[in-house]
């Protein structure tokens, strides 16, 4: 088991270069189940453990895969099972994005109920009924789902509840080879879903409206593979903007791209972080103080849930109080306990956290709660007085690429260290269940 050692008040330089876009590459690499003539070819696909697993996903379906430096190799022409196990589905959310492929292509699929990051609930009733509108039958129980269709699924019309990037990334998967043509309103316009329905479209799909509330897509028969490349991940360029703004450095955040950035830019501008644009990144430079601003997180194009904690981390440090309003999942506050220990100023009424600035951030011993937790610790940690000790690292190692050694490179002062599980069990029976302790007091 590993933990994490941040020294906090280093200034950081040089340059970041950004990975392909884990919510991107995870939908592909199950878009790639529904070509039965060969090998499909990724590329910037990043070494991260969601990718680990879906990996294992596909294998355990039939697939052939290789996964070499960041290329993937995926051949899915045998598929001999229809069946995604508890084991690895309750690791990642995303695993779910094999049912409407495997739908599509083999009239059947079995799974467990999706685990993920514990921010919400997380119902998948939207991909449900995007299939049950397409003609498939559902049976619930003793943890698993099972959707099944008598020939092909039928093109239909789906208007989702909730503009879920899931569901909308499941139903234009099993559309793309259902019989007619289906539209899907109120659909997600996130760039992931773009990403994705480039690559489909490449394969032989026909989808328009993809980043627009209504996508059309007309079935066709078959779909052939194809090479592609991965769209940078703008979380992850947007936790390294963060790190650079922080800790009052300069940074070149190599390979992102502004376009998917907006919300983030926009929102750190206003704080005063100077950002400007050239042919392959981002130079970020941050003044000190930073002025505080209000963030409301919202589906794309607003600012995004996945960098609201990093976001928080920052305006603990901004001048002035600040109010974070998290509207996409109902229980992504997780890290703010963690803040208190560090000794933030926060309160958290519902969906809403006033943030008061002017933190002196103090080492603790915190646990990540969940992926962007996880970061956000690190961020925090990066700008605290003293050390700040993170558990819970497996969260961290689901999104983001060597962290620890890319922050090394940039001047952090910071650690992985290897420790005894009954070691961290013992730090956190002492602390209560999120190992959050003060080291300071
Ligand atoms: C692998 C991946 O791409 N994960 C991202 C994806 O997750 P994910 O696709 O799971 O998120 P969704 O967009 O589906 O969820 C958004 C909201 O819709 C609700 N909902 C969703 C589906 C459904 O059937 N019913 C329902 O009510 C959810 O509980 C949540 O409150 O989008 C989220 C929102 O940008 C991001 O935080 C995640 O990083
Ligand atoms: C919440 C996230 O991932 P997932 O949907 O896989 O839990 C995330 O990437 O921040």
């Amino acid at each position: 088991m590993s933990k994490i050692i941040v020294r906090g008040g280093k200034r950081l330089s040089g340059k970041v270069k950004v990975s392909g876009a884990k919510n991107a590459v995870l939908p592909i690499i199950a878009a790639s189940l529904l070509s039965s003539d060969g090998e499909s070819v990724i590329h910037d696909v990043p070494h991260l453990d969601d990718v680990m697993t879906m990996m294992q996903v596909l294998r355990q379906l039939g697939a052939n895969i290789v996964y070499d430096r960041e290329t993937m190799r995926v051949d899915a022409t045998k598929i001999v099972s229809c069946e995604g196990t508890y084991d690895l589905v309750r690791r990642m959310r995303a695993s779910f994005l094999i049912v409407g492929p495997l739908l599509a292509r083999m009239g059947r699929a079995k799974i467990a109920l999706p685990g993920g990051c514990a921010i919400g609930t997380r119902p998948i009733d939207q991909h449900l009924k995007g299939f049950e509108a397409m003609g498939a039958t559902i049976e619930l129980g003793q943890g698993y789902i099972e959707a099944k269709v008598d020939g092909r699924l039928r093109g239909s019309k789906v208007y989702l509840d909730v503009a879920s990037v899931g569901a909308t990334e499941n139903i234009m998967m099993a559309a793309a080879l259902a019989d007619g043509t289906t539209i899907i309103e109120n659909a997600a316009k996130e760039p992931e879903i773009v990403d994705l329905a480039n690559y489909l479209n490449a394969m032989g799909a026909r989808i328009r409206g993809a980043g627009t509330g209504v996508i059309r897509i007309e079935g066709v028969e078959e779909l052939h593979s194809v090479t592609h490349t991965v769209i940078p991940d703008r979380i992850e360029a947007g936790t390294y903007m963060v790190a650079a703004a922080i800790t009052g450095s300069s940074l070149y955040i190599e390979g992102a791209l502004a376009d998917h950035m907006m919300p983030v830019i926009s929102k750190l501008q206003e704080m005063g972080v100077v950002i400007n644009e050239d042919e392959n990144g981002l130079h970020v430079s941050a003044p000190d103080p930073l002025k505080a601003v209000d963030v409301k997180t919202l589906p794309y194009p607003g600012f995004p849930t996945d960098m609201q904690s990093q976001m928080m981390a920052l305006l603990l440090k901004a001048d002035g109080t600040s109010i974070v309003t998290e509207t996409v999942f109902e229980n992504r506050f997780m890290h703010v306990d963690a803040f208190l220990a560090m000794n933030a100023q926060i309160k958290v009424e519902g969906r809403t956290a006033v943030v008061g600035g002017n933190n002196r951030l103090k080492g603790a011993k915190v646990c990540a709660t969940d992926l962007r937790a996880g970061a956000a610790l690190i961020l925090a940690g990066l700008a605290a007085d003293g050390e700040t000790e993170i558990t819970g690292i497996h969260h961290i190692d689901r999104g983001y690429v060597g962290i620890v050694s890319r922050l090394q490179e940039l001047g952090a002062d910071i650690r992985r260290v290897e420790v005894e599980l009954e070691q961290v069990e013992e730090e956190m029976s002492e602390v209560g269940l999120f190992a959050i302790q003060p080291t300071w007091a």
